[in-house]
């Protein structure tokens, strides 16, 4: 879908199609370059990181295993709760292993601040960050990023995995809704 498809909806867009695509090829390579010769595991979050952790991982050149989690610190709205809950953990053991997690978006930054001291408890040989975008003064924690994405002002956006009520995930850009849509959940137009 595309912002063409829902332009009644779409107050602007924030990040165009061409713009993901460039920045994940350009940190594609770099992850490619960086983690030659190792044994690579990407962790993505639920459900948000879907569309970013496909594109990462068809732009690398070296094998890598993917591996889905899925945490939740929002709910219906667009307030984090700021409490983590685990919904599905990995299927495998991190211990020794080289991470990289694959995020949509660093918000309040609890989310990723509580998966890096998780992935590192469990005994991880070591754990980086790639996040498409960074609501850097909205940060109430802080987060090392190894990849940075965008960094995008404090407006609540939807597309490329991100939803307002599960709704614009297969947006294939990033937007931010007009002020009604905020409003009226769960309706259809
Ligand atoms: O930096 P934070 O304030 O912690 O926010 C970032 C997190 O919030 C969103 O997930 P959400 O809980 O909305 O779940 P979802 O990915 O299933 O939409 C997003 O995908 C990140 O994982
Ligand atoms: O701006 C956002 N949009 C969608 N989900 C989110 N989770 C944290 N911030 C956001």
């Amino acid at each position: 879908m595309r912002i063409a498809d829902i332009q009644s909806h779409i107050d602007h867009e924030l990040v165009s199609k061409p713009q993901i695509e460039e920045l994940i090829r350009r940190v594609a390579a770099q992850v490619s370059q960086d983690y030659a010769g190792k044994d690579l595991l990407l962790v993505a979050v639920l459900k948000g990181a879907v569309n970013t952790m496909t594109a990462l991982s068809q732009a690398l050149t070296i094998p890598v295993q993917l591996e889905f989690m899925s945490l939740s610190s929002y709910g219906a709205g667009t307030q984090s709760s700021g409490t983590i809950t685990v919904r599905k953990d990995l299927d495998c053991s991190v211990r020794g292993r080289h991470i990289l997690i694959v995020e949509d978006i660093i918000d309040s930054g609890r989310t990723l601040r509580w998966l890096v001291d998780e992935l590192n408890s469990r005994g991880a040989a070591s754990v980086e960050v790639f996040a498409l975008l960074d609501k850097v003064s909205r940060h109430e924690v802080q987060v090392d990023v190894k990849y940075p994405g965008y960094v995008i002002p404090d407006e609540f956006v939807v597309g490329f995995g991100l939803d307002y009520d599960e709704r614009y995930r297969n947006l294939d850009s990033i937007a931010v809704l007009k002020p009604q849509e905020y409003q009226d959940q769960g309706e259809q137009s």
